[in-house]
């Protein structure tokens, strides 16, 4: 489990964060917010690039202040966004055997490792591309095999489908489900509702810096959510005005209208 203790953070003398509490277990957990509420701030101390001025940040136990982001990084991967600035060799299969390299792993088990993440993340036969020759879509969920191949216990996902087109995007919400499925605790930065709706077990809003909500996704929507300049999805919206009650797709609003 991953333990954030009243965790305060400034940038310069400005305090960013003013003291946010939050458990990330197997799950998958969305962090949502305004712009600049600190979202990507609180996430980036889950693998130590940040550390907090006061209170602490323990990742199975282990205090972030007390190890280096090498080391973390083995437990939580850092999906950034825009991934593409991220991308240095000249395939996809050195591009994804970088960090287990870095492991000290032998050449076979390298192998094994990007084979593997390469297909979970439906990139097997990708291998010898250029990894700027991917569609937006395919660096997306080249970075996140980047990550995978490092076999972290935790991923945290920044706006992982951000500009992607529908195709696009509907791969990485599938790469996201079996991440959850094989027990990966998932942290989840997003500004869409719909995916929040799609794919998470508990929501934490924050404002200004501090934690506003944290709770089942369903008790997250039945906030007024225009109150923190959020949109409701219109699955919600339908189900509300047919009174059927939590739905998470049309689907189901179908089979309770008609049993
Ligand atoms: N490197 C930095 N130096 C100084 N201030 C920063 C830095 N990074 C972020 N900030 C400030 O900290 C606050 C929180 O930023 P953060 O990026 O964590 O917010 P966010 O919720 O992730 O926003 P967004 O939804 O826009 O991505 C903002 O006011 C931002 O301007």
């Amino acid at each position: 489990m991953i333990t954030v203790e009243d965790v305060h953070f400034s940038y310069g003398g400005r305090e960013v964060l003013r003291g946010v509490s939050l458990t990330l277990d197997q799950e998958i957990l969305a962090l949502v917010g305004p712009n600049g509420s600190g979202k990507t701030t609180l996430a980036k101390h889950l693998n130590g690039l940040l550390k907090p001025t006061r209170g602490r940040v323990l990742v199975d136990g282990m205090d972030t202040r007390e190890h280096t982001v090498a080391e973390l990084s083995r437990k939580v991967g850092y999906v950034f966004q825009n991934p593409e600035h991220m991308f240095f060799e000249e395939t996809v299969f050195k591009e994804v055997a970088f960090g287990p390299k870095n492991l000290g792993l032998s050449e076979a088990e390298v192998e094994e490792r990007v084979r593997w993440a390469l297909g979970a993340v439906g990139l097997g036969g990708f291998e010898e591309r250029t990894p700027y020759s991917l569609s937006g879509g395919e660096k997306q969920r080249l970075a996140i095999a980047c990550v995978l191949a490092m076999r972290p216990k935790y991923l945290v996902l920044d706006e992982p489908t951000t500009g992607l087109d529908w195709k696009a995007e509907r791969s990485v919400v599938e790469v996201i489900k079996s991440l959850r499925e094989r027990g990966h605790g998932i942290l989840l930065i997003t500004h869409d509702m719909d995916l929040v709706l799609e794919l998470a077990d508990r929501v934490v809003l924050l404002r200004g810096g501090r934690k506003v909500f944290d709770g089942p996704v369903e008790d997250f929507f039945a906030l007024n959510l225009e109150e923190y300049g959020l949109e409701k999805p219109e699955v919600l919206l339908l189900a509300e005005r047919l009174n059927v009650g939590f739905v998470r797709t049309v689907d189901e609003i179908v089979r309770r209208v008609r049993p």
